[in-house]
């Protein structure tokens, strides 16, 4: 099949033909269009860098992040301030998110930008939004793990939730902050307990164990690194990290070797450059990177194409676990579809990890909903 349109970019500056890559089957690639979509347009900005008005598009959507003055917050608002379907981009954090936004309201791309910060601007903050971004929180340090930040992060994640479930219940939650296996129960059981859970809109954001994988792969394959697609399952931290690569596209052979190599790789991809900031902190711009793919990825779903899949830790039937990170297809109202074929033929390996990383998820999922339920008990 040959996609050589994408809605949002067709009136781009009278250009027409965003992502003009062949695809054999679209359904079978995650997230190439997204970043297909997003490179296509760096690359028009570029070019067009010295006209004032070359970007105007259609720009329809209201994001917000939460906690945008951190490491991930800042790179991330400034790719989404590049998107073309963004109208209006609100920054919040209870940290220095003032001069944030002050320059990055400077770039001349369509969207307004607003600072929010404290309590009573939060709700400001989250009016009428279609997508709210959470990478509020703590991050790691060299020795620990994701849920040795469980006890700072859960009540911070907690508390925001339940900011959005007051302000904007009907819009696609995307939370970044760790331990993403425990934080999305969380938000669920907030989100239940003020009655507006949709099951649908609430996303664990995973897709940097996908842009790992893709890029892991390609360079141990010496393959053109914007083909290749690992689908990667399950949670997001250590084993909970299975990377399906017998399901990578294009179709590749790999020695017991290079698939044991690569899996551990890409779990411990996280802890590799927590160890290389030395104290540092985390990821933050490939994190960015892989949340902009996201929210330009549940944009466009927002937008009308019926055409985008990201991997994402979600409600699932998939398994006997209440949440699990799989392909899923996004629409308007969400998750449209969760995609089971990617389960089935699965390797003696990938059969043995899945069935391996099931007690800790589930572990790190009953935890979650246990601390939300008990803060409700005590509140
Ligand atoms: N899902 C993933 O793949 C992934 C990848 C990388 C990092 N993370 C996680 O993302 C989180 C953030 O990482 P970072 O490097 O940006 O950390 P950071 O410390 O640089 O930034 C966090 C920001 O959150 C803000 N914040 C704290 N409490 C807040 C609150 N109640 N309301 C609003 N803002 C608040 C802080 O002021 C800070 O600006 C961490 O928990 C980290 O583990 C997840
Ligand atoms: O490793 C971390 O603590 C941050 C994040 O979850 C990552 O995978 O990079």
């Amino acid at each position: 099949m040959n996609f050589n349109s994408r809605n949002h970019l067709k009136d781009f500056n009278g250009l027409k033909a965003v992502a003009s890559v062949n695809y054999d089957s679209r359904s079978s690639f995650l997230g190439k269009e997204s970043t297909a979509a997003l490179q296509q347009c760096f690359i028009r900005r570029a070019q067009n860098h010295t006209a004032p008005n070359a970007f105007q598009v259609q720009a329809s959507f209201k994001v917000a992040i939460l906690g945008a003055a951190g490491g991930i917050g800042q790179p991330l608002a400034l790719l989404v301030k590049m998107s073309p379907l963004v109208s209006d981009l609100h920054l919040y954090d209870i940290a220095n998110v003032k001069g944030v936004a002050a320059d990055l309201s400077h770039c001349n791309t369509p969207s307004r930008v607003r600072d929010f910060t404290g309590n009573d601007e939060l709700a400001n903050c989250l009016k009428d939004v279609d997508v709210v971004v959470i990478p509020a929180g703590v991050p790691r340090k060299p020795g620990m793990t994701r849920d040795d930040l469980f006890n700072i992060n859960a009540s911070i994640v907690k508390t925001l939730v339940e900011a959005v479930a007051d302000n904007c219940p009907d819009a696609f939650i995307h939370i970044i902050s760790n331990p993403v296996n425990s934080t999305i129960p969380i938000a669920a059981e907030v989100l239940k307990q003020k009655g507006v859970y949709n099951p649908k809109k609430l996303f664990g954001v995973t897709t940097l164990d996908v842009v790992r994988a893709n890029t892991f792969v390609a360079q141990k394959k010496n393959l053109k690194l914007i083909d290749v697609d690992v689908p990667v399952i399950g949670g997001h931290a250590g084993i909970t990290i299975l990377p399906l690569l017998s399901k990578t596209k294009p179709s590749v052979t790999f020695t017991d070797e290079e698939v044991h190599d690569l899996t551990v790789r890409i779990q411990n991809a996280g802890t590799e450059v927590v160890e290389a900031k030395a104290g540092a902190g985390s990821a933050t711009l490939s994190m960015a990177y892989a949340a902009a793919r996201f929210v330009e990825s549940s944009l466009r779903a927002l937008d009308g194409d019926s055409d985008v899949y990201e991997c994402s830790f979600v409600q699932s039937e998939l398994t006997d676990l209440p949440f699990f990170a799989s392909r899923i297809k996004l629409g308007k109202q969400g998750v449209e579809a969760v995609i089971s074929s990617d389960l089935q033929g699965l390797t003696e390996y990938e059969e043995k990890a899945l069935e391996s990383l099931k007690p800790e998820l589930r572990g790190s999922i009953e935890k979650g909903v246990a601390f939300a339920n008990k803060q409700t008990v005590t509140a």
